[in-house]
């Protein structure tokens, strides 16, 4: 479903007319199927944030191209970008990006309104999401009155909410005490598995990494070798 091939990015720091040219991706090749969680895993700087971005759509990048869906998204234009990053992609961040002035129902509830969807439907879509994520019984709490384990649902439930078939993830655990890790990483398998929901997770933490079916390690803008992978 995902498929990056010989990807290269580099960006240009220092001054203007003395600017050097960093390369931060160096040929990038890597494949995702569909129902598959896999994890990107590198230590800092080593590329994959901006290897995120690129798949986001965010960024373009240098050279390489991007297919997902079938769809050649790296020859998209802006606005088209956009239109298809809001039908395939939810995004799950480490810091949670929750609106600090809506309630957890409102934040969950926000993706749908920006979509037109009439509120009945809206507000049985969000309390539907909210029971199977185990959030029910704090919809009208603001974030600052959640754990930083029910911020996490609550942007994963925002993520899912308009049903994207790939949710991306940038070190969505890096926030979070051990035990609420695993909680988090629990949620996510399950919705893998029996929402066939689609992840790519970015990570420097093995153990998040332990969850994923296929396993990149990016070192200074390469992948290793021994991509290793396990069936869905
Ligand atoms: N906009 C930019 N301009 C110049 N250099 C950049 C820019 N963005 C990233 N870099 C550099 O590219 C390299 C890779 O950065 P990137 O953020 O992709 O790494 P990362 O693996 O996600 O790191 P972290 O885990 O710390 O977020 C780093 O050396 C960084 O300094």
């Amino acid at each position: 479903m995902i498929y990056i091939n010989n990807l290269h990015h580099a960006f240009a720091i220092g001054k203007k007319g003395e600017e050097q040219t960093v390369p931060v991706l160096k040929g990038v090749t890597l494949e995702v199927r569909q129902g598959e969680i896999a994890a990107i895993l590198g230590k800092s700087g080593s590329g994959k944030s901006t290897l995120l971005n690129i798949l986001a759509g965010f960024m373009a990048p240098e050279s390489g191209t991007v297919t997902v869906n079938k769809h050649e998204t790296s020859a998209l234009n802006e606005s088209q970008m956009a239109a298809f990053r809001l039908e395939n992609f939810g995004f799950v961040f480490q810091n949670f990006q929750l609106m600090p002035g809506l309630t957890a129902f409102e934040n969950i509830e926000l993706p749908l309104k920006i979509k037109g969807i009439e509120n009945e439907e809206r507000k049985a879509a969000v309390r539907g999401l909210m029971a199977s994520v185990g959030l029910t019984e704090v919809a009208g709490h603001y974030p600052n009155e959640l754990s930083g384990g029910q911020q996490q649902r609550v942007s994963i439930a925002r993520a899912l909410i308009t049903k994207p078939p790939v949710i991306l993830a940038d070190e969505p655990t890096g926030s979070l005490d051990s035990e609420t890790e695993q909680e988090i990483l629990e949620l996510i398998r399950s919705l893998n598995r029996d929402l066939g929901i689609t992840f790519v997770i970015i990570t420097h933490d093995d153990e998040v990494a332990g969850i994923a079916h296929r396993q990149y390690r990016l070192r200074d803008g390469e992948l290793m070798k021994g991509e290793k992978r396990h069936a869905v």
